[in-house]
């Protein structure tokens, strides 16, 4: 597996908040990458500076091999990079598939709101990105009915509209009904896995970061503080008690 992203001494303070104090990170091609760690760490700064929201004070991002410091946040979004938010950023008046369409034709630099924004093209593409993800039932809700899992799962599939190589997720499972929870994991894991995309993701459920990552990266106060496989990770004591919040005696959440 070759490097996709390349991270190098990543620097950035807000005032005295270091947020990235030398971040060095290399992603794999096709990997779930799982960034856990507590609050105010710098996981959501990583993700803005990779994707050209943020500009770190020092450092270097590569993406295969092409240095995205100092690119505007669209450019690097035509190179591959996209991403899904926290609160997901739909269209709310409109339908699901309408949602869908609008990032194909986002994609296609067509999006126009003086044209029919269901033109054949683009929504057969979409109702094909809504069966991957198995949103074909939801195609003609309002985006502000939805349940957050569904929200999120159509969030998602804009970001995949893009045909990104790269997808960062913040919180993809955050406000999920627990018994929505793995079934909007495992549909996204496999639309993705499918779909050749490398995925790195801000997560803070350990049982979903147990099922999907490939490697977790531990943040801490700016710093990767530990990496390394699942089984590995969720399981060191310190991990466990620092970041995941469990006590000696208790039954770890992630599997070995
Ligand atoms: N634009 C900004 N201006 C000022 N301070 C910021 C800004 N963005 C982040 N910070 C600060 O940088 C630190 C890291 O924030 P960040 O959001 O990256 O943490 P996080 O690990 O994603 O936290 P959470 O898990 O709560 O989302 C925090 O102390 C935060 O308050």
């Amino acid at each position: 597996m070759s490097v996709l992203l390349s991270a190098q001494d990543l620097r950035l303070a807000f005032g005295g908040v270091k947020a990235a104090d030398g971040i060095n990170l290399d992603v794999m091609e096709r990997e779930f990458l799982a960034i856990i760690g507590p609050n105010g760490a710098g996981k959501t700064t990583f993700i803005n500076m990779t994707t050209g929201h943020l500009t770190p004070q020092g450092g270097s991002i590569r993406y295969e091999g092409k240095e995205l410091l100092g690119m505007k946040p669209r450019a690097i979004v035509r190179l591959g990079i996209a991403r899904s938010f926290q609160l997901p950023q739909l269209f709310t008046e409109h339908t699901v598939l309408e949602n869908a369409a609008m990032a194909v034709a986002a994609r296609e630099g067509a999006f126009s709101p003086f044209r029919p924004l269901l033109r054949p093209a683009f929504r057969e593409e979409a109702e094909d990105l809504l069966n991957r993800f198995g949103l074909l039932p939801a195609a003609d809700r309002r985006a502000d009915a939805l349940n957050e899992g569904t929200r999120k799962l159509t969030d998602i599939a804009m970001a995949v509209a893009m045909k990104p190589k790269l997808l960062l997720m913040d919180e993809p499972t955050s406000g999920v009904a627990a018994a929505d929870k793995m079934a909007v994991v495992e549909t996204l894991a496999r639309v993705l896995r499918d779909a050749g995309v490398t995925a790195v993701f801000v997560e803070h459920d350990m049982d979903v970061v147990g099922r999907i990552a490939d490697r977790v990266a531990v943040w801490g106060q700016g710093r990767i503080a530990a990496l390394g496989p699942p089984g590995q990770i969720l399981n060191d004591p310190v991990v466990q008690r620092e970041v995941i919040g469990i006590r000696a005696g208790e039954v770890p959440h992630a599997a070995a």
